[in-house]
C-alpha cells in the first residue's frame, strides 16, 4: 500500500480532528524553533565568557550576563514545556478519539458481513481480534507520526541546517553529508524487516486464535488429558513468534549500531572542520559548541525519523490486512429496500445450489416451499444439508445458484432488518450472552416489560426453575445447564413473537418432560405462522403439513408423514430406526399396559 493510498483511506477518520491537528502542528513548529535557542545561547555564552576573561573582573557585568542567560534559558524551558504539553494533549486526543472512531466503524462493518466471511479460515475469532487490535493501534500511531510528528521534526532539522549554513557553508555541507548515509542505512533496515514483520503479524494472529481455541475447548482438553499435547501446540506457535521477534530485534540492533556510527562520524567531522576554522581565526571558540549542538538538532530528528519510518513500515503491513477486512465488499450484506405491510411469509428455494466458502457443496438443485400458516419439516441424515437450507432461508448466506424467494420476490431485495424482525430462530447451538437470564431473554424484545419476560419464560417451561435459583432472573445465564440455556433461547423467541419461525433442533438438549412441554408451547405458537422445523425427533416432524426429505444436499422426497412412509425409502428407514431405538413395542406394552 502506498503512502498516498493510506492517507486517502485514513483521511475520513482524521478529517473530524483537523482543527486539533492544525493547532498541534503550529505548537510543534514553535517547539522546533525554540530548540534552536539553546545552541545560540551557548555560543554567545562561550564567546562572552572568553571576552570577560580577557578583561579585569567586573562583578556588575558578570552578574548581568549570568542573570540574562539564566532568564533566557529558563524562559525558553518554560515555553518549551508549555508547547510540549499542549502538543501532547492534542496529539493524544486525536489518537484516542480516532482509535474509538476506527473501532466503531470496524464493528459496524464486520457485523454487517455475511456469515461466509466468518467461516473463512483467516477470519477465525482470535485472528480477527488481533487484526482489529493491531490494525487500530498501528493506524493511530501512523496518524500521529504522519500528521503530528514528522513535519515539526523536519522543521527542527531544517531550521538547524539553515543556521549551520548561515554560519559556515563548509560545516553545513559536512552536516548534510551524513543525511543520505543515514537514509540509506534506514531504508536497508526497513526492507530487511518487511518479511519478518509479515511473519510476526501472521504468527501473532495464529497465537491469539490458538489461545482462544484452547480456552474455548478446555473441557475437552482436560477430559482427554491433552494438556501436554496442547502445551506442545502452543509452544510451537510461541517458539515461531519468539524466533521472529529475535531476528527482528537482532536486525534492528545491527542497523541501529551502523546509524550510530554514521552519526558519531558526523559529529567528529563537524568538530574537526569547526576546529580548523577556529584555529585559523575564522570562527569564535563558541562556534564549536554551537555547531555540535546544531548538528545534534539535525541528527536527533533524523534518528526519530527512522523510528517513524520503521513504525510506518510496520503499520503498512497491518494496514493492508485491516483495510482488507473493513473494506471487504464481497461479504457486505447488500440490503434491499423492500418492506411490506402485506406480508404473507411464503419462503421458497428454487433450484438452489449452495457451496460453502471452503468449497463444500451442501445443497444441489433444491426446490422447496414454506407455506404461510403451515408447518414444514426437513428430515434427513446428519450432514444432509438441512441447517444449510435454513441458513439460506434466514439470509445468513447467499445461494450459489438458483433463487431464494419471499412472497415471490428475491429475499435479497428485502430490507434485511425487516425480514429478520419477522423471523424467529432457534438453532442447535444457541448463543447465550454473558449476562443475566433476564437480559438474555429480553434480547428478543429490548423494550419488553418484566411481565412479558416472565410470561415468555413461563411458555418456555423455564419460569418455575428460575424461581428456585437463589438469584432468580438475575442469575448469570451461562451458569445454567445446556437444557436451561436452550429454554432461554426459546423464551427469547416467544418474546419476539415473529410471524415466521425457523427451528433447528429446538429441543435438542432437553429432557423428555420439558421436550413435551416445549412442544406444546411451540404447537400453540405455530398457529397461523410460517414454520420450518428441523428435528431428529420424529414426534416433532410427524405432524408437519409438509415434509421434505434431504439426502446429500438433494431433496429426494416430499409429502406428509403417511405418504412418505408409504413411499418407503430413506424416510421410512428413519422412522423405523427411531421406533427401534425407542423400543416402541416394549414401550407400548409398558405404557398402554
Ligand atoms: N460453515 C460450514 N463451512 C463448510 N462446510 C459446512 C459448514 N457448515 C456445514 N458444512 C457442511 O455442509 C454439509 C451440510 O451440513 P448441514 O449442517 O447443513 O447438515 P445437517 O443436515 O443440518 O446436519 P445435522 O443433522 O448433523 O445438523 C455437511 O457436509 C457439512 O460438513
Amino acid at each position: 500500500m502506498s503512502t498516498f493510498l493510506l492517507i486517502r483511506k485514513l483521511w475520513p477518520f482524521v478529517r473530524n480532528y483537523r482543527g486539533s491537528l492544525a493547532l498541534a502542528l503550529f505548537l510543534t513548529t514553535i517547539g522546533a524553533l525554540l530548540a534552536q535557542v539553546t545552541p545560540l545561547v551557548m555560543e554567545y555564552t562561550v564567546n562572552t565568557v572568553q571576552n570577560l576573561l580577557k578583561k579585569p573582573i567586573d562583578k556588575g557585568e558578570v552578574s548581568w550576563v549570568v542573570s540574562t542567560l539564566v532568564a533566557i534559558l529558563l524562559g525558553k524551558e518554560v515555553l518549551s514545556l508549555l508547547v510540549q504539553l499542549g502538543q501532547k494533549f492534542l496529539s493524544d486526543r486525536i489518537r484516542f478519539r480516532m482509535a474509538a472512531d476506527l473501532y466503531d466503524y470496524t464493528i459496524q462493518r464486520i457485523v454487517s458481513y455475511h456469515l461466509s466471511f466468518f467461516a473463512l479460515n483467516q477470519n477465525q475469532t482470535g485472528k480477527l481480534e488481533k487484526r482489529i487490535d493491531k490494525g487500530i493501534e498501528n493506524l493511530t500511531k501512523t496518524v500521529k507520526n504522519l500528521f503530528v510528528d514528522i513535519i515539526p521534526m523536519m522543521a527542527n532539522a531544517a531550521f538547524a541546517l539553515v543556521l549551520i549554513y548561515n554560519k559556515n557553508i563548509g560545516v553545513g555541507l559536512v552536516a548534510t553529508l551524513v543525511l543520505p548515509v543515514y537514509a540509506y542505512i534506514s531504508r536497508e533496515q526497513t526492507n530487511r524487516q518487511k518479511q519478518i514483520r509479515r511473519n510476526i503479524q501472521d504468527v501473532r494472529e495464529n497465537k491469539a486464535n490458538a489461545l482462544f481455541g484452547l480456552l474455548e475447548s478446555i473441557l475437552v482438553v482436560k477430559s482427554f488429558v491433552r494438556e501436554g499435547y496442547e502445551k506442545g501446540r502452543q509452544q510451537d506457535i510461541n517458539r515461531s513468534l519468539c524466533e521472529n521477534e529475535i531476528r527482528h530485534h537482532r536486525t534492528n540492533y545491527l542497523f541501529d549500531g551502523l546509524k550510530s556510527v554514521a552519526e558519531q562520524m558526523g559529529i567528529v567531522l563537524v568538530f574537526v572542520v569547526t576546529i580548523y576554522f577556529v584555529l585559523n581565526r575564522q570562527m569564535s571558540v563558541g562556534a564549536i559548541l554551537l555547531h555540535i549542538m546544531l548538528f545534534n538538532n539535525v541528527s536527533a530528528p533524523v534518528r526519530h525519523l527512522h523510528r517513524i519510518y520503521d513504525e510506518y513500515s510496520e503499520a503498512l503491513v497491518y494496514a493492508e490486512g485491516f483495510f482488507d477486512m473493513i473494506e471487504n465488499n464481497t461479504y457486505l450484506h447488500q440490503r434491499g429496500t423492500l418492506t411490506t405491510t402485506n406480508w404473507k411469509g411464503h419462503f421458497s428455494l428454487r433450484n438452489v445450489d449452495f457451496v460453502y466458502p471452503n468449497g463444500k457443496q451442501a445443497l444441489r438443485n433444491v426446490t422447496l416451499d414454506l407455506e404461510p400458516g403451515k408447518v414444514t419439516a426437513l428430515v434427513g441424515l446428519s450432514g444432509a444439508g438441512k441447517s444449510s437450507a435454513l441458513n439460506l432461508l434466514a439470509g445468513f448466506y447467499d445461494s450459489t445458484q438458483g433463487s431464494v424467494l419471499l412472497d415471490g420476490q428475491p429475499l435479497a431485495s428485502y430490507d434485511s432488518d425487516f425480514v429478520r424482525e419477522n423471523v424467529g430462530l432457534v438453532l442447535q447451538k444457541n448463543h447465550i450472552f454473558a449476562g443475566t437470564i433476564e437480559e438474555n431473554i429480553r434480547y428478543g424484545k429490548l423494550e419488553a416489560t418484566d411481565e412479558e419476560v416472565i410470561e415468555a419464560a413461563r411458555k418456555a417451561s423455564l419460569h418455575d426453575q428460575v424461581l428456585r435459583l437463589p438469584e432468580g432472573y438475575k442469575t448469570e445465564a451461562r451458569s445454567l445447564s445446556g437444557g436451561q440455556q436452550q429454554r432461554i433461547a426459546i423464551a427469547r423467541l416467544f418474546l419476539k413473537n415473529p410471524p415466521v419461525l425457523l427451528l433447528d433442533e429446538p429441543t435438542a438438549s432437553l429432557d423428555a418432560i420439558t421436550t413435551e412441554q416445549i412442544k406444546e408451547s411451540l404447537d400453540a405458537v405455530k398457529q397461523n405462522r410460517t414454520v420450518l422445523i428441523i428435528s431428529h425427533n420424529i414426534s416433532q416432524i410427524m405432524d408437519a403439513d409438509k415434509i421434505y426429505v434431504l439426502e446429500e444436499g438433494e431433496v429426494i422426497g416430499q409429502g406428509t408423514h403417511e405418504s412418505l412412509y408409504q413411499d418407503g425409502g430413506l424416510y421410512r428407514n428413519i422412522i423405523d430406526s427411531n421406533a427401534r431405538t425407542l423400543n416402541i413395542s416394549r414401550l407400548a406394552a409398558t405404557v398402554l399396559g
